[in-house]
């Protein structure tokens, strides 16, 4: 794997980041190194999840999901981190089966779904970190009361993935249920290399060892310099591109199976850094696709967005047939991936023409490895940005507000006209 700043310092871009002062970042990148190997030897709150890929063990995991199979079907009710690790990795690799995420409470789409999928041939992964997400238990509720409708036993196509304890901690000891523990000290969006990412994976038959090999593979590559670590050069080049004014991350994968990807970015980068008024806005793209809808605003636009080109290097030829049209004739005889290479390419010089910073991340290939090490290198390169930025990485009190006001609504304790500082009407007469 390999990660290229070159597009994003200051000799092509007017807030890239002059070269003098990465040689100066790399001081604090290497105390920061220092923090972060001391909370992974702890096993701290947060850095733990840097040990996963040493950790994990894939043995339970493929237990747990083989006591609920055969079936055809996975259904992940999740939201957050307790969805997009799964979704990332099933969607990045082609394994047997199919996989659903229950990541919305969006009645029109639960309703579709269900009307869709066989019960009888689908098992459940209810993932809570807190086990207490009213999305998440209410889909299960749901999703339960619909399997009972159609004669399905849940309980016999049910395995459970949270903390040490909480509602769900309670319903699965109740109901004896195949249970996977959320490990202590991994935040959701951190999660993806142990239980809560991989069940979704091994129900499709994938190798979960080569995956957590990729994790280990992007670990050895850790090293307390920028200019040696792809992760921490990601990570600290981000950091350096926020305080130059590239406030909106772009995510911009050349591969549709990466597009999960980019939404799993956008949580780990958005929920991680987003604190005391700064932090990047993940921004989620696909390439070569965007080329045509966003690539305008992002070379012509204001100046204040970096773009992250990721692509495998190893892909399918799929040929282009010859044309006796002299207008396309360069296409003839091509292929598709030299075309979508070609794409990649073109995109990071109009980027670099344009004085918008880029950087190309670029794995082997997409398989279990690749993914592996794809997740790991981000994660740590999150972790890198947070400490230089001093923010807590691997908390997200913001978010607490909004979910204890919904469960006040629902509860009819509140409406919004007596919720503090809120004007908005509510209740039956505003429809
Ligand atoms: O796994 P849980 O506890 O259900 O939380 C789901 C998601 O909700 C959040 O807590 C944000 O609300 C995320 O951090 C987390 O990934």
């Amino acid at each position: 794997m390999e990660v290229t700043i070159e597009s994003a310092l200051a000799e092509h871009s007017p807030i890239g980041v002059p070269r003098a002062d990465l040689e100066e970042l790399d001081a604090a990148v290497r105390s920061a190194a220092e923090r972060i190997a001391t909370g992974r030897e702890q096993d701290e709150h947060g850095y733990a999840a840097l040990n996963l890929p040493d950790e994990t063990d894939p043995e339970p995991i493929e237990a747990a999901v083989e006591s609920v199979t055969p079936a055809e079907n996975w259904l992940t009710i999740g939201i957050g981190g307790s969805a997009l690790g799964a979704a990332t990795i099933t969607e990045a690799l082609d394994g047997d089966g199919a996989t659903y995420s229950l990541d919305n409470v969006d009645p029109a789409a639960i309703e579709a779904l269900l009307a869709d999928i066989d019960l009888s041939e689908t098992a459940m992964n209810v993932v809570s970190r807190s086990g207490r997400t009213a999305e998440t238990l209410a889909n299960f509720l749901v999703v339960r009361e619909a399997m009972e409708t159609a004669g399905v036993e849940w309980t016999e196509r049910t395995v459970v993935t949270t903390g040490e304890s909480g509602p769900l901690a309670t319903l699965a000891d109740r109901h004896d249920l195949p249970t996977l523990t959320v490990p202590e000290g991994v935040p959701g969006r951190f999660s993806a290399l142990s239980a809560v990412g991989l069940a979704a994976a091994a129900f499709q038959g994938l190798d979960l060892e080569a995956i957590l090999a990729g994790g280990r593979q992007a670990e050895a590559s850790l090293a307390d310099s920028l200019f040696e670590s792809p992760a921490y050069a990601y990570g600290a080049t981000m950091y350096a591109l926020e305080a130059r004014g590239a406030n909106v991350a772009a995510m911009m994968p050349y591969a549709e199976s990466l597009e999960a990807f980019a939404e799993w970015f956008a949580q780990l980068w958005a929920e991680s850094l987003g604190k005391d008024g700064r932090g990047q806005t993940p921004a989620r793209a696909l390439g070569a696709t965007d080329q045509h809808s966003q690539l305008q605003l992002y070379r012509a636009g204001p100046k204040d967005k970096v773009v992250t080109l990721v692509r495998p290097r190893e892909r399918p030829s799929v040929p282009i047939p010859e044309t006796d049209q002299d207008a396309i004739d360069y296409l003839g005889g091509s292929d598709l991936r030299a075309l979508i290479d070609a794409e990649f390419d073109a995109t990071e010089a109009s980027l670099r023409k344009a004085g918008v910073p880029a950087i190309r991340i670029e794995i082997d290939a997409l398989d279990p490895a690749g993914i592996g090490e794809l997740l790991y290198t981000m994660e740590a390169a999150c972790i890198m940005a947070g400490e230089l930025a001093g923010v807590d990485t691997f908390t997200q009190p913001a978010v607490e507000w909004g979910k204890d006001t919904a469960r006040a609504l629902l509860r009819g304790e509140q409406t919004l006209e007596t919720v503090d500082g809120l004007s908005v009407r509510t209740g039956p007469e505003s429809q």
